[in-house]
């Protein structure tokens, strides 16, 4: 393919985790040479697939696979990296699950997650992709902490052609919330996601301000919000997965979205973010533009993480 033709997904999946690849190449590089597999060489394993971020547990059942009928045996690259693929495909299939229409008009999407980590594109993407699937979508900006928030989710609506409810800086967003509702329902909108502050220095605010932002929501509808979903930044690693820790707290978060995959080494973290807590990753960012950011193949997903063949 020639580098001005259009990549399909496929190529931007496999492209944007590369980076991730290539580190679990290089931390597992003394594997790949050795001549048959031993205890010490099982105990290297381990510690790469660690250092690479897929979680202790996982770096455990690879070992204990890997183990399994190969001792004094030497190990392919290609073989150890497809064992690889497949213990991670097994943890990414329950949690592969896109975000879907549930036919409860308005369904609310609330929308979490720290400044920067991608909240605010990921609106965009998603309502984006509601809308190719025929679906009515409305904006809600209930970041109302900072001018900046407001105005580019309002730059994104009308980009994408979506109505959006605003309101002013240092507004209520829980009001904003509501109003949001009132007028979603009258317009008999499917889908209304709404924005919310991110500011997570300052939990007790948050947290109280997520809390009344459902109270309210629920006082509408008992079910909504209907999903609360958490946005992360791939690229901050380890501290993703304390976000989830602390967002899963203060605001029951029902299902994730991970940012930047394309941006880091360290994509190896959505699994053991998946195997620590199981919530569903509706979808994944592997890019800056509208369209890098969907649900995902699992199988695909593993097969790029672990860089096994690309076929
Ligand atoms: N490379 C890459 N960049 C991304 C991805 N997702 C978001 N970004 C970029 O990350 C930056 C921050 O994204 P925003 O959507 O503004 O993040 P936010 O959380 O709303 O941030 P604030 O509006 O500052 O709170 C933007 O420049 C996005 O284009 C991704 O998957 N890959």
């Amino acid at each position: 393919m020639s580098d001005s033709a259009p990549k399909s997904w496929r190529d931007k999946l496999f492209g944007g985790l590369k980076r991730t690849s290539e580190k679990l190449g290089t931390n597992l590089t003394s594997v790949f040479t050795k001549a048959a597999l031993d205890e010490q060489t099982l105990d290297e394993i381990e510690e790469a697939l660690i250092v690479s971020d897929l979680g202790p547990a996982m770096a455990l059942r690879i070992r204990d696979r890997l183990a399994e009928g190969k001792f004094n045996k030497v190990l392919t690259e290609e073989y150890i990296r497809e064992i690889i693929a497949e213990e991670i495909e097994k943890v990414l299939t329950p949690v592969a699950r896109p975000l879907e229409f549930r036919a409860a008009r308005p369904q609310v999407i609330l929308v979490i997650g720290v400044n920067g980590s991608g909240k605010t594109t990921t609106i965009a993407k998603l309502a984006k992709r509601f809308q190719e699937q025929g679906r009515s979508v409305m904006l809600a900006a209930g970041d109302t902490f900072r001018a900046a928030a407001i105005g580019q989710l309002k730059v994104w609506a009308e980009r994408i052609g979506v109505p959006i409810v605003a309101g002013k800086e240092g507004g209520d967003a829980a009001g904003l919330a509501f109003e949001a509702v009132r007028q979603a329902t009258e317009q008999n909108i499917d889908i209304l996601i709404v924005d919310t502050a991110g500011r997570l220095q300052n939990r007790s605010e948050l947290m109280d301000e997520l809390a009344k932002i459902r109270r309210v929501l629920g006082r509408l509808d008992p079910a909504s919000p209907h999903d609360v979903v958490l946005v992360l930044d791939a690229t901050t690693g380890n501290n993703a997965l304390s976000q989830i820790e602390v967002f899963k707290e203060v605001a029951q978060v029902t299902g994730l979205v991970m940012t930047k995959l394309d941006g880091t080494a360290r994509g190896g973290m959505l699994v053991a973010a998946a195997e620590k807590y199981g919530l569903p990753i509706h979808a994944i960012g592997v890019g800056e533009t509208i369209d890098d950011l969907r649900p995902f193949d699992p199988a695909d997903m593993a097969k790029a993480i672990a860089g096994s063949a690309y076929a």
